[in-house]
């Protein structure tokens, strides 16, 4: 797993979340406006030629691999690649997970970008979004864990919209962590899902204290 640490501070981090959300925002939108438009084949063409451009532009300077998890000095850490989460990825829907002890929670929208049955969520794109949160849980008492087995069971179909995703540590066994995880919509639970998560072995916190929370948005700074 790549670590790399980025000595800046939480201004420095407002401020680049302050350029990349917005751009991140953009980019959401133009995929869901790209599945949903009803514009002519013309009009189709001339936004792919659009697109191109402003993707050549930002390929004048790029990172090589993904983007990893850079820290700060303080292990503020910086996960704005991730696929569910990340300030700078437009497959993230994004989530915006709050956290106490042992517990994750979280709101979202999940629209055209996210259907697999016509209407629904895609099964694989639930699994993400419950494997993000059970990450998140069993990591709120500081130790990040990797997620070793998750079992996923689809109780009916999760249609497209707003829904809830919750998940809970169940209890601790070494350095494995229990997890129970559920998506829901206002009708109740849609899926659910157990995890066992798995601390790295011999892994332990430079500084000995839990990690502060993840910067992810700015929403999330202001907590
Ligand atoms: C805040 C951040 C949120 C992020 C959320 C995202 C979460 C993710 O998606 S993580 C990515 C997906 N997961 C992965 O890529 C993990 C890949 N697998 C691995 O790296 C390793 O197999 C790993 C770390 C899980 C376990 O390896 P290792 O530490 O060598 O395990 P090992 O020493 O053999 O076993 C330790 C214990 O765990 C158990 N165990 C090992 N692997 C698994 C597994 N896959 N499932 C369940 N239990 C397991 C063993 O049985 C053993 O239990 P016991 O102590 O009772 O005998």
């Amino acid at each position: 797993m790549d670590f790399r640490i980025e000595d800046i501070t939480p201004e420095e981090i407002d401020r680049r979340l302050a350029v990349v959300e917005p751009l991140t925002d953009s980019v959401r939108d133009l995929v869901d406006a790209v599945i949903r438009s009803q514009v002519s084949d013309d009009e189709l063409q001339a936004a792919k030629a659009t697109i191109d451009e402003v993707v050549a532009s930002l390929r004048t300077r790029q990172r090589p691999g993904g983007f990893g998890t850079p820290y700060t000095r303080e292990f503020i850490g910086m996960p704005w690649g991730n696929a569910a989460v990340g300030a700078r990825n437009a497959i993230a829907p994004p989530l915006r997970v709050t956290r106490s002890a042992g517990l994750a929670e979280c709101d979202m929208v999940l629209g055209a970008a996210y259907e697999g049955p016509g209407g629904c969520v895609h099964g694989g794109v639930a699994a993400l979004m419950l494997d993000q949160l059970v990450g998140e849980a069993a990591s709120t008492d500081g130790l990040p864990s990797f997620t070793g087995t998750l079992t996923v069971k689809y109780l009916r179909p999760t249609r497209l919209g707003a829904l809830n995703a919750r998940a809970e540590v169940t209890g601790r066994e070494g350095r494995k962590t229990f997890v129970h995880a559920t998506l829901s919509d206002d009708d109740g639970v849609t899926v659910e899902a157990d995890a066992i998560m798995i601390s790295p072995k011999g892994f332990e916190l430079p500084t000995g204290d839990a990690l502060p929370p993840p910067a992810n948005s700015r929403a999330d700074r202001d907590v």
